[in-house]
Parts: structure tokens; C-alpha cells; sequence
């Protein structure tokens, strides 16, 4: 009999690192975590936190804190190491670039010497960007490394329908999808309520379903990190959640699909860019990438988005 010891490494024991960690452990979906922060005290101290919290959950983990050496034999390596936006200063998620770089640069290069060969899951933001940067700088195997990207955003979508149409989240499939960030956009025309497409919903009932202002719907569901990090200064729960969710489909070997962030070769039209779409997640990681049919219009968004990808991946090879 071969005993499962799933083993994770969480890169940045912050606001992120720690809520993914309480998720994993909580939902029972690993063995072991080991933290890495360049402030070694912090890691311990959450290390020491969670650790205290597995006696009063019903999967027993091992956390601690450690290096990368301990990523040699893990499975799924998180980095969630880098700042926020600066919302005082007006920043997105795109103008952290520069300064995530500067870090994501050392934690690729503690990646490389460990000699991890699992899959990695990249959460510091600008998230797409960093990804390809991340893939890029290791020679990782694409289908190997992506980033929760609109999973997030796809909750807070799903949340702001669920608002305007009293219909709870669950029984709405709808994604946000392009760019984490101010370029992101809805593909309307793929929404379901309860398994019947908002299209057909609209032409049925249109003084309630006609009448939803879809663009507001949209300006909102994007808006959700903003207004978490203007009432609390960091947005964790849900990206936790997000991270789970993303390793259970692979852990789980599920075939599950989820809009998470991977190297377009073709799909969509476009090549060469990390960008979220609907990918087929299992424990090889990304396996394939589900081509919707969207409109004329949608493509176009996607285009903008996908572009301004692109363009920040350029910068991000010249800092
Ligand atoms: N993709 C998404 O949906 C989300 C992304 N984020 C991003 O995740 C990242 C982390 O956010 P928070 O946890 O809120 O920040 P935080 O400030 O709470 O934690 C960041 C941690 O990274 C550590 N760190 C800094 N440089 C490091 C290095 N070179 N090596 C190892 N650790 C290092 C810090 O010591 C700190 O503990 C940011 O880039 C943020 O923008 C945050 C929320 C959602
Ligand atoms: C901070 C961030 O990227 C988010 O919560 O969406």
C-alpha cells in the first residue's frame, strides 16, 4: 500500500499565504504545508497558528515554516509573496509590476536551485503577468504553472448577478475572464441561471431579466477586490477559497473547469499570452482550454485584455 503525503509549499506568509493555508487544511486537501518568507518569523508564527488549529479539524497537516530546500519533493508550490495595489496612490494591480518583479526575481531563483518539479499556482498580482514571467524564467512546462486569475473574479461576478436577480451563486455559472485586473471582462453570452442560458432568460422575461443593466453588473463584480481592500486593506477569504478550489480539481485529478490563468497557444486567437479562460484542471494541471463560442464584441474585449497582457509581460523582461 502506498500512503498519500501531499505536500505544499506556500511562498509569502502574509494576508494570502495564511487564509490559503486555513482553506487547504480546513477542506483536509494536504499533509503537509511548509511557508517560506523572507521574514522567517512571521512564517513560523503563522506556521505555529495553523499547526495549533489542525487539532480542532478533522484531517490532521503538518505545517511549518522552512525553505526551499523543502520544495525539492513537494507537489504544488503557492507564491503569494508581493505587495498590494496602493489604493491612495490610485494603483492597479498592474502598477504593483515593477516592485512584484523585483521579488517574484528571487523566488523563481529559490524555486530553480530547490529543484521543485510540481505544479506551481501564482497569486502575487499583476497575477497573469507574473505567471508568464514566472513560466518564462524556469522554462516551466506551461501546463504546469498558472494562476487563480478570474476564478476570483468569477465569484464576484457571480455575486453581483446573484444580487440583482435573486438567484443564489451557486446556481449561476458565469465568468470574468482576460486579465485579474481593470481588463478583465464578462462573457454574457456563456452565463446560465439555473442551467437556462441569461440570453434565452432576457426574450422570456424581459421586465426582469431584460431589464438587469449588465454593465453595471460587470463594473461591479470587478470591483469587488476594491471594495474589500477599501474597508479592510487585503483581500483573503475569498482568494483562499479560490486556492482550494483550484488544488482540490487537482489534487482530486477532477477534470474539473475552471476560468484560471494559462498560456493561450491559439484558443481564442491568441498565442504566446497568459490570459483566464475555462481550463480542464487534473493533476497534470492545466489540460486543456475550453473555447467558447463568444460574440464578436466579447472576442474583442478579450483581445484588449489579452493585449494588455502582452504588453506588460514586454515591460516585465526589461526590469
Ligand atoms: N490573485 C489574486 O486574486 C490576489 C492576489 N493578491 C496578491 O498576493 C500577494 C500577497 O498579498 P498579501 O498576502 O495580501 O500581502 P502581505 O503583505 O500580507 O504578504 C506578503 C508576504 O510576502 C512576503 N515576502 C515579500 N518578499 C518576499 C520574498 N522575496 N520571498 C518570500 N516572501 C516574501 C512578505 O514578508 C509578506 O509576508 C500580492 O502580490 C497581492 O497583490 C492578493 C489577493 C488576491
Ligand atoms: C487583491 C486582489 O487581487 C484581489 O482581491 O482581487
Amino acid at each position: 500500500m502506498e500512503l498519500q503525503r501531499r505536500k505544499i509549499i506556500i511562498v509569502g506568509a502574509g494576508h494570502v499565504g495564511s487564509h490559503a493555508g486555513y482553506s487547504l487544511i480546513s477542506q483536509g486537501l494536504c499533509e503537509e504545508i511548509v511557508y517560506i518568507d523572507i521574514d522567517k518569523e512571521k512564517a513560523k508564527a503563522q506556521a505555529m497558528d495553523l499547526f495549533d488549529a489542525t487539532v480542532y479539524l478533522p484531517r490532521r497537516c503538518l505545517v511549518r515554516a522552512g525553505n526551499y530546500e523543502d520544495a525539492k519533493d513537494g507537489d504544488l508550490l503557492i507564491v503569494a509573496a508581493g505587495p498590494l495595489p496602493d489604493m491612495s496612490k490610485g494603483q492597479t494591480r498592474m502598477d504593483t509590476l515593477r516592485e512584484t518583479i523585483a521579488i517574484i526575481k528571487e523566488v523563481a531563483e529559490g524555486i530553480r536551485i530547490s529543484g521543485f518539479q510540481g505544479i506551481i499556482l501564482n497569486i502575487s498580482n499583476p497575477a497573469d503577468v507574473v505567471t508568464h514571467y514566472i513560466q518564462h524564467t524556469l522554462f516551466y512546462p506551461a501546463e504546469k504553472i498558472l494562476s487563480t486569475s478570474t476564478t476570483l473574479d468569477s465569484a464576484r461576478l457571480r455575486r453581483a448577478i446573484s444580487e440583482a436577480v435573486g438567484v443564489d451563486q451557486k446556481s449561476i455559472l458565469a465568468y470574468a475572464l482576460g486579465e485579474h485586473g481593470e481588463s478583465q471582462m464578462v462573457a454574457w453570452s456563456a452565463v446560465t441561471i439555473g442551467g437556462k442560458p441569461l440570453s434565452q432568460l432576457i426574450q422570456e422575461q424581459p421586465d426582469t431579466y431584460g431589464a438587469l443593466d449588465l454593465k453595471a453588473i460587470a463594473e461591479e463584480g470587478k470591483a469587488g477586490g476594491w471594495h474589500i481592500l477599501a474597508g479592510k486593506g487585503s483581500t483573503e477569504f475569498g482568494i483562499g477559497a479560490s486556492i482550494a478550489e483550484v488544488v482540490r480539481a487537482i489534487f482530486g485529478d477532477e477534470n474539473r473547469i475552471l476560468p484560471v490563468s494559462t498560456l493561450l497557444t491559439g484558443q481564442y486567437g491568441e498565442t504566446g499570452v497568459y490570459a483566464s479562460a475555462p481550463s480542464l484542471l487534473n493533476r497534470h494541471g492545466v489540460v486543456d482550454v475550453i473555447e467558447l463560442n463568444l460574440t464578436k464584441e466579447e472576442l474583442d474585449e478579450f483581445h484588449k485584455s489579452c493585449q494588455t497582457m502582452k504588453d506588460n509581460f514586454d515591460l516585465a523582461l526589461t526590469l
